[in-house]
């Protein structure tokens, strides 16, 4: 089957900075995956590359066998993409709007059920009517949801599309994403809440300085860290015996590895023996905020 998404050693350079360095991906049909990466680490130039709203310095990019250059109309019409920031047209209501976004790919009046769907979907219906620049912030950000929907483009790019919306809204958004997903869309999301990738995501890129650095499925990334955390409040200063297994202070807590859980065992004679007491304790399986601060550093 033609991948969603093709990326074949792609460059970017901004003057003398090389924000991608040489990036190979391919994206199957119908998967849910995940972008991740620090700050700067060129995650929304991909997405650019992938819009055709940038030029690549080399390489090749394709979305649904439609080279993002040569076949730009096909590539952008198979293309939804959500932008991290909040840019729109002020002049038209929400479901002008919206529309007006189908028509420009080629879609006429039967396209409105869908369009009402997603308006409906995404809690835009008390909104359709009214001027996208009246609109609250989250309900703009709704609004630009589903604007990339507008057209029912098979591939999805969502950048950051939760930075600073409320819960109710994630909810929303995520039950018709994930809808979406099961009808065979292809879904790309960046997001610096790991815990939503891996909550939704099958397959995780991590990118740093330009460069993918590890690219497997959610769960192979997990397995590399089969291990737990000990959180620990104690009533004194951790015993010398367990400071090798320290992975971190948080506050009032240390934090330690452990490989397996009977080392619970061993922690709690050493913390007797040293006469410290506990306040409180809990064991925490590892998730993909360990693996990603292990490969990249803190997000
Ligand atoms: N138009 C531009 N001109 C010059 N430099 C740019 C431009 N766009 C991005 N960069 C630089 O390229 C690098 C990658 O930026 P990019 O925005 O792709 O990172 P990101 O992974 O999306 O980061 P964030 O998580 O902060 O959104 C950064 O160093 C950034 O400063």
């Amino acid at each position: 089957m033609t991948p969603a998404i093709k990326i074949e050693q792609v460059h970017k350079h901004f003057g003398t900075l090389h924000a991608l360095k040489g990036v190979d991906l391919t994206i199957a049909q119908g998967e849910f995956f995940a972008l991740l990466g620090p700050n700067g680490a060129g995650k929304s130039t991909l997405i650019s590359l992938l819009a055709g709203l940038q030029q690549p310095t080399s390489g090749h990019l394709s979305v649904m066998g439609f080279d993002v250059q040569r076949d730009y109309q096909q590539a952008r019409r198979s293309l939804g993409v959500v932008p991290q920031e909040l840019v729109f047209d002020p002049f038209f209501n929400v479901r002008e709007m919206l529309r007006f976004q189908a028509g420009y790919f080629g879609l006429g009046r039967s396209n409105d059920v869908w369009v009402d769907e997603v308006i409906e979907a995404l809690g835009l219906t008390d909104k359709a009517h009214t001027n996208m620049r009246r609109l609250s912030g989250g309900m703009k950000r709704r609004a630009l949801i589903a604007q990339a929907l507008a057209h029912k483009p098979p591939v999805i790019v969502l950048d950051e599309p939760t930075a600073g919306v409320d819960v109710e809204l994630r909810q929303t958004m995520w039950a018709f994403i994930q809808r979406l997903n099961r009808e065979g869309h292809t879904i790309i999301l960046t997001t610096h809440y790991l815990e939503e990738a891996e909550t939704l995501c099958s397959r995780v890129a991590m990118l740093k300085q330009g460069e993918i650095i590890a690219l497997d499925s959610t769960a192979n990334l997990l397995n590399r860290f089969p291990g737990k955390k000990l959180r620990l409040k104690l009533n004194g200063s951790l015993p010398l015996a367990l400071q090798p297994l320290l992975r971190q202070q948080e506050g009032e807590y240390v934090v330690l590895n452990l490989s397996e859980v009977t080392q619970i065992d061993t922690v709690l004679l050493e913390l007797r023996q040293a006469g410290v007491s506990l306040q409180d304790l809990q064991l925490i399986e590892s998730d993909l905020e360990d693996v990603f601060v292990d490969l990249v550093g803190r997000v």
